[in-house]
């Protein structure tokens, strides 16, 4: 499937900002603008010799590298490699045998799970997870809840500072589905979105809770190749208003067209670390995943 996107498809930055005029676009842009929008470069979260143990088994094994803020890191990494043991330690699902992970300059180890999200860091999953019954609205309002500071006593009497932050979620829950292109479907119930939305639905989710890093897990699975090259524009100009992006994804041709950096992990070792000219090229990478029956390894493009 996967096969029939061209080896040097350029994928542009693309959001629905530019189907809507031009006034609303820029209102939208405003309010859905990363909060790192201006700090590009700065490292943003150091897995700092990272080794994860399962009982005998090392699924990561003194991981290191960086994330800069403003960046799309790829983590890829044949079926078993380690990313999504990565992707866990990072988001605070679990806690590492050794090393740390430091995120915006504090350790990560011992942060409780439900703190991930207020400390700055969103994901979507593999599989859908979204309230079926909700509103598309809804179910982003609900993101948006997650770094509300209101007291249970404050919602329950509906305070000032309560009302004010309820219409500043759903105005930023509207702008997060405009951008993402499902503006048209917010009174929608989940469960009636097609699928392509869902997934794009939880983007939005994830956004909406402000997040320093926006964690995706294969977001294009099930996609055919136009919707795949489509959503990595999306996350391009996710990128651009000021968010920095940790994407694991399949597609190695995605990966390479929609990255600026790549981490490449082999049972559990990183292996590789660089652009994604570097990683074409990389005897190590080409290496790691020969023999890997899959037609979306394909690094030079010409399969
Ligand atoms: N909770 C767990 N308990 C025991 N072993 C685990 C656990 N989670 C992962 N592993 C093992 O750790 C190794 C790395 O798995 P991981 O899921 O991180 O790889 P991956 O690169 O994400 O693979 P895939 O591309 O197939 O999703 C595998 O051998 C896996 O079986």
């Amino acid at each position: 499937m996967t096969a029939e996107i061209p080896a040097d498809t350029n994928i542009e930055a693309h959001s629905a900002l530019a189907d809507l005029p031009e006034e609303r676009a820029a209102e939208v842009a405003e309010t859905i603008e990363g909060r790192d929008a201006g700090k590009a470069g700065e490292t943003l979260v150091h897995i700092d010799h990272v080794t994860m143990k399962f009982g005998g088994l090392v699924a990561l094994d003194d991981v290191d590298f960086t994330i800069r803020r403003g960046e799309i890191l790829g983590l890829i990494g044949p079926n078993g490699a380690g990313k999504t043991t990565c992707f866990n330690a990072m988001t605070g699902v679990y806690r590492p045998t050794s090393g740390t992970v430091i995120f915006d300059g504090k350790p990560l180890t011992k942060v409780k799970r439900n703190k991930i999200t207020r400390l700055g860091i969103a994901r979507t999953f593999q599989n859908i997870r979204l309230f079926p019954t909700m509103t598309a609205l809804e179910n982003v309002v609900v993101g948006a809840d997650a770094r509300h500071h209101t007291s249970v006593p404050g919602a329950l009497f509906r305070s000032a500072r309560h009302r004010r932050e309820e219409r500043e979620a759903i105005d930023r829950a509207v702008a997060l589905l405009e951008f993402v292109g499902i503006g048209d479907r917010a009174g929608d119930q989940a469960r009636n979105l097609p699928y392509g939305y869902q997934r794009r639905l939880e983007i939005a989710r994830a956004m909406a809770t402000e997040p320093k890093l926006l964690c995706l897990d294969e977001p294009a699975a099930g996609f055919n190749p136009a919707e795949k090259v489509e959503l990595m524009g999306l996350i391009k100009q996710i990128r651009d208003q000021g968010y920095t992006v940790l994407l694991i994804e399949h597609d190695m041709r995605l990966v390479m067209g929609a990255t600026d950096r790549i981490v490449v992990l082999e049972f559990g070792r990183k292996i590789a670390e660089g652009t994604p000219e570097q990683i074409r090229d990389n005897p190590a990478v080409i290496a790691a995943y020969l023999g890997v029956p899959d037609e979306e390894v394909d690094l030079d493009g010409d399969a």
